[in-house]
């Protein structure tokens, strides 16, 4: 059993800087963040900041060159296994089955066949893929293997979730739909997220608080708190002023890191 400060953030990275071996600038440079227990927070920034870098290295993927990353009070210093990343491609096993791809964490983790299969039969239902048990990814659309690496990730019950563009190369209405079931299922689930978007109506609907990164060498510029009460409706919260005027404060400091006029 593992032993964790009470006061403890879920994660926290302190001035950290991480430049990739061979290369001539850092990838992020003195990135301070604190992520507390059961938030979901969004990393926006511009491509190549450094948004999946901060992933990695919460994931144990990556160490820093200089700072310190830490979960729940202790330093990160391996694969993380307190936590599910969920990456930009489902990037499911194809010559598995949908519920064998679901139940693989807890085939890994040895739990018996018969608490595995009941859990297995619960996430399908949250994930509403009920009736498709027996496909086989390729046999799926992009948002059904979306909802499957989701599964997979949610069904061990993870300390904290990390998601990469979890939504990205969804059509519109699909994303919506995931959008509306990934609050829904954080209003049981309860858990530590933390996720990167290109799409700031996704960050304001899903998250407590949007990281905003500013352009390589990234670093943290603002942090944003996003006030909506929970449960939150996407339908509801889009249609209101509240909403409209964050979004305009999260797109003037989002555009200040853009380089649109294609000046330098
Ligand atoms: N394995 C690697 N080796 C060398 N450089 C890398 C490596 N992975 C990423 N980088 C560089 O580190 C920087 C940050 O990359 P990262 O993928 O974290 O950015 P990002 O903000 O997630 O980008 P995007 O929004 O385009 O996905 C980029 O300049 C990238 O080229």
């Amino acid at each position: 059993m593992t032993t964790t400060a009470p006061d403890a953030d879920a994660l926290r990275l302190d001035n950290v800087t991480l430049e990739f071996a061979g290369s001539h600038r850092p990838a992020i440079t003195d990135v301070s963040l604190r992520v507390a227990r059961r938030k979901l927070v969004a990393i926006i920034g511009p491509s190549g900041c450094g948004k999946s870098t901060i992933l990695n290295l919460a994931a144990g993927l990556l160490a820093p060159t200089e700072g310190e990353v830490c979960f729940d009070g202790e330093p990160v210093t391996a694969l993380n296994s307190s936590a599910a990343y969920v990456t930009q491609q489902a990037n499911l096993l194809p010559w598995l089955s949908v519920q064998a791809n679901i139940g693989l964490a807890l085939k890994f983790r040895k739990v018996p066949k018969d608490e595995r299969d009941d859990r297995i039969a619960h996430w399908t239902k949250v994930v509403g893929l009920t009736g498709f048990e027996n496909h086989y990814p390729r046999e799926l659309s992009g948002g059904m293997q979306k909802r499957v690496s989701i599964a997979r990730a949610l069904i061990y019950d993870p300390s904290i979730v990390l998601m990469d563009e979890p939504f990205g190369p969804l059509d519109a209405i699909t994303r919506l739909r995931l959008q509306q079931d990934l609050l829904d299922l954080w209003e049981e689930q309860r858990g530590t997220l933390v996720f990167v978007t290109h799409d700031l109506n996704e960050a304001i609907y899903l998250a407590d608080e949007v990281v905003v990164m500013s352009k390589g060498p990234g670093t943290v510029r603002r942090v944003l708190p996003v006030p909506f009460a929970r449960p939150r409706d996407i339908g509801s919260l889009f249609e209101s002023p509240e909403f409209s005027d964050l979004y305009n404060d999260l797109w003037s400091l989002f555009k200040a890191e853009l380089d649109l006029t294609g000046a330098a």
